[in-house]
């Protein structure tokens, strides 16, 4: 059993460690970023929406009569909302623009009301529908719902995530041809499954590459006042007292445009104006240390006025006069200081503003009515333009309309990412949870013939495989499995454990390896490959081996790596038992052959059908109950057929395509029980090696059915047959596992299909016909071979009634031993070769089901003499003849 060991993955390369780490990140962060991106998305047209929902809410008619200037805008607030303080004060230059005030939050509150203003006459407009939904995303985006401190941290930490995701996804995907747009930039969309996902995960990843840095650092320099201030240092950003209170610009500053900034990007000039009304407002008005009107973390403690508390004229007057020195403003926030000096903050962009954070700041003092600070974009250092400018970079619009189009996409791109991910990372376990199973299966089995497994002994194999995704793993498993089962000592070990000089020791290999990259080997066998490349000297003459590829036709370089290996080691001089099997997608029929090659390296007969569904994977496993057995062929010179079903609680396990398999393993009791032996099971099989049987019925039966010959030995009953047949009671409870049988799964067309097949292979036909059926398909054709009529036509009275009832087409049933000469499927098929090639004219798909030898040999003769070669090779190519013959 020492060479079991070995079958478990190796120490992991650089690159799969990158990639676990990936996807671990991506699957545990990748969740919150979708809804991250999907609120960006939502706040990068807030404004734009809000003015959708409430249509000229926020502009009034434009008039001839001058607008209000803020000290005249104060006063009327003062009027109206006599009781509450006036926290900031927004006025838009763009004509017909509401004015804006923010009140101070009251008590317990985090935010104070929002009033917009007519700017003629100071009147208070009706509230703005929306704007709470609205606040809500921004808490979620900024703070995921949490308090503050821990929100921020915890949306710094997501953008740390998202960077690491953007970067070593970027490595991950690295095209071999770097300069072939193609390979960045391509997805092929007839690919389908794994592929198809990883195209549009890795190629959406790579357009949206240069945004998700962009969110990635912005986010991280908000969240984290270590990264921020060290930046702000490097850029020569030296924050002053007064600057702490910039209005609009708090440390997350994102998105914070409906409440105290603007988006706009208005370049309209101020209007004229007439000269302002002085506010009767009284300087004794002031109220000390008021909240601060938006606290952000750093801005908590630093007292605020009530900004309609203080007479501003002079304050104004000061400013504009400054203002209109330089060009003028076309927007303005202002907010009174009362932290030392009592002064006026005016943050405001000029005319034609770089962007909507290319601010100036402009402080006024209250009482004297000079400027006390007057620091303006234009005069910034680059490092302070750069600063100015990372929340337009995070919303887009630093690049205006297209910027901020190109980031709701890259945002809105999180979710595909996100569902992509996760779709490739639960195929990924689902194949991980079968390869599990396939391997504990493995481990359960004894080594049938006692022998020393050593496979540098003559009649010894070595399973080696290279796989990224698990699918080469498992026909590796499943291959050795069989070799085992047939009595082979088999060594399997992954192709990452071996060293190509190691090969020199080998009798005789069997590889199965499937294609990543462009025509590349799966990570796990770079090493392999690259050593393989590498060693010029080796030679193998003593080494016979087989090479099933793994590949997608749909790829440039299909089997690019199986044909990487095969040339190598043809030239090291290694025998080839067999020519190199190349398996697209599902390939029932290429599978079916590489089963043939094991079936012969083997020597032993009968196994097929475990071979043939070597890609097969699990649906579903649970527990059934063993409700009914029938036995249907009562009196017949056969082995007995039993028509036995199962009953499971668990509704879920009611899922599964027709031409499905159960796999079920009997308990170690079946051995005694039958009273057969391991080692002297006379088909070559292993004691409690899992059996397969094609499911008869269908998921809305609610049952699942088999119909399951008995084998019959000089030493007693078939273990499997035996016990499921005869010995497990009834009631009897036990583990099924549902597979898929990609090889011979139906087909969903309208064209004609034809069924053949024989003996316990109804089962299989049965659940097709009854799918076809129940689609109203009634293009069928059903030829189907037993012995006696009197005692083998089990399936005869539902298949006739069908027929009568016009569901199916054609019947033909055939009794081989009902007249003086043998007559079977194939002889029938033979005479109606006219009628085979109207059908396949029409484009009939053929499903064959039942005995390999005696039914689907003869089959495939007629098939090729009635179509000729080349049809067959076509219906073949087409997946137009499905088989799961044993
Ligand atoms: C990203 C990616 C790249 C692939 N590149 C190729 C290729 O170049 N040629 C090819 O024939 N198949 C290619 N395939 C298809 C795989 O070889 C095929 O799906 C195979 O069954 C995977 O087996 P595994 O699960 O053992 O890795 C690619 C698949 C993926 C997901």
């Amino acid at each position: 059993m020492a060479s079991r060991g070995t079958m478990f993955a190796a120490w992991p390369s650089g690159r799969q460690i990158w990639f676990q780490l990936h996807w671990l990140i991506g699957i545990v962060a990748g969740t919150v970023l979708m809804l991250i991106g999907l609120s960006g998305a939502v706040l990068s047209f807030r404004e734009e929406l809000i003015d959708l929902i409430n249509p000229g809410a926020r502009t009034v008619a434009v008039q001839a009569a001058p607008t209000l200037l803020p000290p005249q805008l104060l006063a009327a607030v003062r009027e109206q909302f006599a009781n509450q303080q006036v926290g900031t004060l927004a006025v838009f230059a763009k004509p017909g623009a509401a004015a804006r005030v923010i009140f101070a939050p009251g008590q317990g509150e985090r935010r104070g009301d929002t009033v917009y203003l007519d700017p003629y006459s100071g009147r208070a407009l009706p509230p703005i529908a929306g704007a709470e939904f609205f606040e809500w995303v921004e808490t979620f985006h900024r703070w995921l719902l949490l308090p503050r401190e821990a929100g921020r941290v915890a949306t710094g930490v997501l953008a740390a995530c998202l960077l690491f995701l953007s970067l070593s996804g970027l490595y991950l995907r690295w095209p071999r041809r770097v300069w072939d747009w193609r390979a960045w930039l391509s997805v092929d969309p007839s690919l389908k499954g794994r592929p198809f996902l990883w195209g549009l995960h890795s190629v959406a990843g790579t357009l949206a590459l240069l945004m998700y840095l962009v969110f990635a650092g912005t986010g991280i320099y908000w969240a984290f006042d270590a990264v921020r201030e060290q930046v702000d240092a490097w850029a020569g950003e030296v924050r002053m007292a007064g600057r702490l209170s910039r209005a609009g610009d708090g440390p997350t500053g994102t998105a914070r445009t409906t409440t105290e900034s603007t988006t706009t990007e208005s370049t309209a000039t101020r209007p004229t104006t007439a000269a302002p009304s002085i506010s009767a407002l009284s300087a004794t008005a002031v109220s000390g240390a008021a909240p601060a009107p938006i606290a952000t973390p750093r801005m908590r403690n630093v007292p605020r006025g009530d900004a309609g508390a203080f007479y501003i004229q002079p304050a104004w007057t000061t400013f504009e006069k400054s203002a209109q020195a330089t060009g003028g403003w076309s927007e303005l926030i202002l907010r009174v200081q009362v932290d030392g000096r009592p002064s006026v903050l005016f943050t405001w962009l000029d005319t034609a503003p770089a962007h909507e954070r290319a601010r100036n700041r402009t402080v006024v003092s209250l009482s004297g009515g000079e400027i006390v600070q007057d620091e303006r974009y234009a005069a910034k250092s680059q490092g302070g333009r750069f600063i100015a400018a990372i929340y337009p970079l995070h919303m887009g619009s630093y690049f205006g309309l297209p910027g901020r189009i190109v980031m709701t996409l890259a945002a809105l791109m999180l979710p595909l990412f996100g569902i992509t991910g996760w779709m490739l990372y639960l195929d990924r376990r689902r194949k991980k949870r079968a390869l599990q199973a396939e391997r504990t299966a493995m481990a359960a089995v004894p080594n049938p013939a006692g022998r020393p497994m050593s496979p540098n002994k003559p009649d010894g194999v070595l399973v080696t495989y290279a796989s990224q995704s698990g699918t080469a793993e498992g026909i590796a498993l499943r291959s050795a499995a069989v070799l085992e089962a047939a009595g082979m000592p088999v060594k399997i070990m992954p192709l990452n454990k071996l060293d190509p000089a190691q090969l020199q020791d080998q009798g005789c290999v069997l590889i199965v390896a499937s294609t990543f990259g462009e025509g590349e080997p799966p990570d796990m066998a770079r090493r392999f490959a690259r050593q393989l490349s590498q060693a010029s000297g080796l030679t193998l003459p003593h080494l016979r081996y087989g090479l099933l590829a793994l590949g997608d036709r749909h790829y440039e370089k299909f089997c690019g790596f199986g044909h990487t290996l095969d040339r190598a080691l043809a030239a090291a001089g290694a025998q080839a038992l067999f020519p190199m099997l190349e398996v697209d997608g599902g390939d029932g029929e290429a599978l079916a052959a590489w089963s043939r090659q094991l079936q012969s390296l083997a020597g032993v007969g009968g196994q097929v059908n475990d071979l043939a569904t070597l890609d097969s994977t699990i649906d579903s496993v649970g527990q059934w109950r063993l409700a009914t057995r029938t036995l249907v062929n009562a009196g017949s010179q056969g082995n007995p057929l039993y028509d036995i079903a199962f009953l499971t609680t668990q509704a879920k396990l009611l899922n599964w395509q027709p031409g499905a398999l159960v796999e079920l393993r009997p308990p170690n009791t079946a051995v005694g029980a039958v009273g057969g032996s391991n080692s002297s099971a006379p088909d070559g099989t292993i004691g409690l090696a899992p059996r397969r049987y094609s499911i008869a019925s269908l998921p809305q039966d609610e049952h699942l059915r088999l119909f399951v010959r008995q084998a019959r030995h000089a030493n007693g009953l078939g273990i499997a047959s035996g016990w499921l047949t005869e010995h497990a009671p009834l009631d009897t409870t036990l583990e099924l596992r549902v597979l898929r049988n990609p090889g011979f799964e139906l087909i969903e067309t309208v064209a004609p299909c034809i069924f053949i097949g024989n003996g316990s292979g109804y089962a299989g036909l049965r659940g097709h016909l009854r799918a076809r059926i129940a689609r109203g398909h009634r293009r069928n054709w059903f030829l189907f071979g037993e012995r006696h009529r009197a005692h083998d036509a089990f399936c005869a009275d539902e298949v006739e009634q069908w027929h009568a009832q016009g569901h199916i087409e054609r019947v033909d049933l055939v009794f081989s031993r009902d007249q003086p000469e043998r007559l079977y499927v194939q002889d029938r098929l033979r005479d109606a070769a006219a009628a085979l090639r109207h059908w396949v004219g029409e484009g009939a798909v053929i499903y064959v089901c039942g005995s390999l030898s005696g039914m689907a040999a003869g089959v495939d003769l007629v098939l090729e003499e009635t179509l000729g070669q080349a049809v067959l090779n076509d219906l073949v190519a087409e997946g137009r003849l499905r088989r799961d013959v044993y």
